[in-house]
């Protein structure tokens, strides 16, 4: 069935990783739920013991909610900080230098946008956020200001690849496939990496606006840092759920490509961002995905030697983005649109 695009948003990209909006602004029921805490050193300097049982605390966190912490992942604590301090630089830049990014479409490769202006890409009431995005890879792009602004973006995007690499490589093993299975379907080396930071600034109103409306993200994994303000909910077992992350951990979620490679036994998950009436909110997410020229499919090995049916059609990922914003989706969201699209025949 298809969701409801939220407020009647049809525009391109309410958050920069988007896949799928939907929901309402009232679905504001709070579970008190833990999410898991996976430990990445585990799977990279751990026993067998320990790896065995890191991998099994990671099939478990992707099965059953699509969301985790990761705790000693490799990530220097002073790079987060230098990155967390240059994304504040840039957003306090004037409007006019900010607004230099103020592009359209998906093929911008540094894009700005604020709901406080009309005239940006994010320039709509309902939401509550300033927007900074660049794909970093396989071509690097960066804000040319503030300075030195490049050169930690660099650094930083090179620690979360090599993080998702071993991650990816850890989900293979706990999908019972070889190490470097979805690393190399996936072409990782050349993989569509994507850095973004979001800004929400204190609000009145809160109830009555949504920092980013539910949606999921479209790449295999995003990777999230909240910078001691809290604000990220995630839908689970029919519930938004709030997090609150452990000091230096860095949130997790798998994406729409994990679900459709997975053949859904891993599931893209909903979350949204809400704002509060006293702090400003940053938030900092990166994202790795298959290369653009990847022909993304479900993985034939899980699909029980021909016994279970693929319910994703294949295409290349630079396809998937065109399709996001191709109008015959009509709200639909493009993984439901890949998933109707085999049952359609
Ligand atoms: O700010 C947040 O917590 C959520 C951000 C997000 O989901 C996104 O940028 O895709
Ligand atoms: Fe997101």
């Amino acid at each position: 069935m298809a969701q409801p695009i939220a407020f009647g948003y049809a525009g391109p990209c309410a958050s920069p990783f988007e896949g799928r909006l939907c929901g309402d602004n009232n679905d504001r029921g709070k579970g008190g739920l833990e999410i898991p805490v996976i430990d990445l050193s585990m799977l990279v300097s751990g026993g067998p013991d320990e790896k065995s049982r890191m991998i099994r605390d990671l099939r478990m966190a992707c099965q059953e909610w699509g969301f985790f912490m990761l705790i000693n992942h490799g990530v220097p604590e002073s790079l987060m900080s230098a990155m967390e301090a240059a994304t504040r630089e840039f957003f306090d830049l004037p409007e006019d230098e900010k607004r230099k990014y103020a592009g359209k479409g998906v093929v911008d490769t540094v894009r700005y946008g604020t709901s406080f202006a009309s005239g940006t890409e994010g320039g709509h009431m309902f939401f509550w956020r300033d927007f900074v995005k660049a794909l970093v890879r396989p071509q690097f792009h960066s804000p040319s200001k503030p300075q030195g602004f490049s050169n930690v973006l660099a650094e930083y995007c090179e620690k979360m690849h090599v993080m998702g690499k071993v991650l990816l490589e850890g989900i293979s093993e706990s999908l019972g496939l070889d190490t470097e299975h979805i690393n190399k379907m996936m072409d990782i080396e050349s993989s569509q990496q994507l850095w973004a930071a979001n800004r929400y600034p204190p609000c009145p109103d809160p109830e009555s606006v949504m920092g980013i409306p539910a949606h999921t993200d479209y790449g295999l994994l995003t990777f999230l840092t909240q910078h001691g303000t809290d604000g990220l909910e995630i839908f689970h077992q029919d519930k938004w759920v709030e997090v609150h992350p452990i000091k230096g951990a860095i949130l997790v979620n798998t994406c729409d490509h994990i679900e459709i490679i997975t053949n859904g036994k891993y599931k893209s998950v909903l979350h949204r961002a809400k704002v509060n009436t006293e702090k400003t909110r940053i938030s900092i997410v990166s994202s790795i995905g298959p290369s653009p020229d990847t022909f993304v499919r479900p993985i034939e090995e899980l699909l029980e030697e021909g016994k279970e049916e693929a319910k994703y059609m294949g295409m290349k990922y630079r396809e998937y983005f065109d399709l996001m914003y191709d109008p015959k989706l009509f709200g639909k969201s493009c993984l439901e649109y890949v998933k109707t699209i085999t049952t359609r025949s």
